[in-house]
């Protein structure tokens, strides 16, 4: 099915997509895709947001004017909303905006590189199976108690933060068991999105090193972050495309590890810094925008503050890289301590709230979608494209075809069905055969007694887990449907999960 328009409904909180867009209002004609099948709802209220963002493409006509002399018109030249869409706070989540002469912070969300990562084991899912119960335990330790001591010195963190992996990497490693990290390989790096861009990037770092934008650095490294964050345990549960799958080395019932985290407060650091110096370079004469979108144009005079705002944005994406990286570190190390040596290997590494300037002034904004570039001699099967489903349910890794209409992206989940206050008030008997089936590590232990004697403690955290539950979530499958018709991307596996640390 061709990617199609979408229009809102009378009142329904959820519409379907293969309505006629045509019948909104959009008169500055911003070209709007809606990327996903007519079998994919979406929430009226995204749609409605979708509709305030668009107006940005008046600001930027009334910054334009107000900026004589400008090299070049900014404008929005298109948007693309992906099957995931779902209302966020300003801008839709699910939403990639390519502007020409400017850029928007807020199109990137405040999880600055918010992403993806999986790795494929050694290991099967049938030697896995028997130790679930210490393989919890060991999880709780590493993640929650205490457990990780990752060790890092100064310098590490400042070659992180300015340089990616690679710059953490340059320093020798510590000894401890931690030192693990040091397996890292050029090709882990080779397989990151774009080589782990923008480690390249940020030549300068903001002296947030020591104090992590406000928190202990080394208290934040190694966290999961909470709400839909995880790091799962998953196996491989079907292939579509035997080929790929190959390549990558998904074979039925391997262990998989699949990592969802950003860059904890870093990334909400730099968002404001972006905020903050589009409001500075904002012209007296233009009135700040009802929909608060700040663009910020990619013109001389707003080149100091533009780079302040790109630095920090560089450091915060860096750190969430390098914070996958030790999430993964530590599943691994969960693995081993039951099931022995092991080899993990990196499929993929892929941001889905990040901005690509590029050489011609454009500059491609996502917010919760994910690059889907095509076949390339670095890619031979296309770019890797994660979808994760929810907690409990599969997940789906496909091959990207590089969908111009879609400016090469895709959608980065499933997408909530349900809002997080409506998710959290209901389904009590849903979520204790939910528990009853399904392995999830939180910092809570809610089997040991002593915290069960705990009524309040409880009940908070079974309100949390209900927003998080897979009933709050759309069904993956005909998602990852709707992208293969669209020719956004092609199914290649299927992974279903065996445990899920939830922050
Ligand atoms: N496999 C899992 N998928 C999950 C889980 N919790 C959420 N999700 C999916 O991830 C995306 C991420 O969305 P984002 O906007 O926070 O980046 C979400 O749409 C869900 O489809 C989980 O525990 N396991
Ligand atoms: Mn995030
Ligand atoms: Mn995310």
């Amino acid at each position: 099915m061709p990617l199609s328009k979408t229009t809102r409904r009378p009142d329904p909180r959820l519409t379907r997509l293969d309505d006629a867009w045509a019948a909104l209002p959009n008169p500055l004609g911003v070209p709007v895709e809606i990327c996903a099948g007519a079998d994919v709802p979406i929430e009226s209220a995204a749609i409605d947001e979708l509709l305030t963002v668009l107006d940005t493409a008046r600001t930027l006509e009334a910054l334009a004017a107000a900026t004589p002399g400008l090299d070049r018109e900014p404008r929005i030249d298109r948007v693309v909303c992906t099957p995931d869409f779902h209302k966020g706070a300003g801008i839709p989540i699910g939403t990639v905006l390519q502007t020409s002469g400017a850029l928007i912070p807020q199109a990137v969300g405040n999880d600055v590189n918010c992403g993806m990562r999986v790795e494929v084991t050694s290991l099967t899912v049938d030697r896995v199976r028997p130790h679930l119960d210490a393989l919890e335990r060991k999880l709780r330790h590493l993640f929650f108690e205490g457990g990780r001591r990752i060790g890092l010195t100064a310098a590490h963190r400042e070659g992180l933060l300015r340089h990616g992996l690679p710059g953490l990497l340059a320093e020798p490693v510590p000894a401890e068991p931690e030192g693990a990290w040091s397996q890292l390989g050029d090709e882990d790096v080779a397989a990151m999105h774009a080589a782990g861009w923008p480690a390249r990037s940020a030549e300068g770092f903001r002296d947030w090193i020591t104090s992590g934008g406000g928190t202990s650095y080394d208290s934040i490294i190694g966290s999961v972050g909470g709400g839909n964050h995880f790091a799962e345990l998953q196996y491989v549960s079907a292939v579509h495309d035997g080929p790929a799958a190959y390549a990558w080395g998904l074979a039925p019932g391997r262990v998989v590890l699949m990592v969802h985290s950003g860059s904890l407060s870093l990334g909400h650091q730099a968002n404001a810094t972006g905020q903050d110096q589009a409001r500075a370079a904002w012209p007296r004469s233009v009135p700040l925008p009802a929909n608060r979108i700040l663009p910020m144009l990619l013109d001389e005079a707003t080149t100091a503050r533009r780079e302040r705002y790109l630095t920090a944005f560089a450091n915060a994406a860096n750190f969430a890289i390098g914070n996958r990286f030790f999430l993964a570190l530590m599943l691994r190390a969960g693995l081993a301590s039951v099931a022995g040596e092991l080899e993990s290997r990196l499929v993929y590494e892929a941001p889905h709230n990040l901005l690509w300037p590029g050489p011609d002034g454009t500059v491609v904004h996502r917010k919760g979608a994910t690059p889907a570039d095509g076949p390339s001699p670095a890619a031979p099967w296309g770019e890797p494209v994660i979808v994760p489903g929810s907690m409990g349910a599969p997940s789906h890794l496909l091959r990207g075809l590089g969908n111009t209409r879609a400016l090469g992206s895709a959608c980065h989940g499933a997408g909530r069905s349900i809002p997080r206050g409506a998710a959290s008030r209901g389904g009590d008997a849903e979520l204790d055969a939910f528990l009853r089936e399904f392995r999830v590590v939180t910092p809570l232990d809610h089997r040991d007694p002593a915290v069960a004697a705990r009524r309040d403690v409880v009940d908070a955290w079974r309100r949390d887990l209900k927003q998080e539950a897979p009933w709050a979530y759309k069904d993956v499958g005909p998602v990852v449907e709707s992208l293969h018709r669209a020719e956004v991307a092609l199914p290649v596996a299927e992974l279903r999960p065996i445990l899920t640390v939830k922050g």
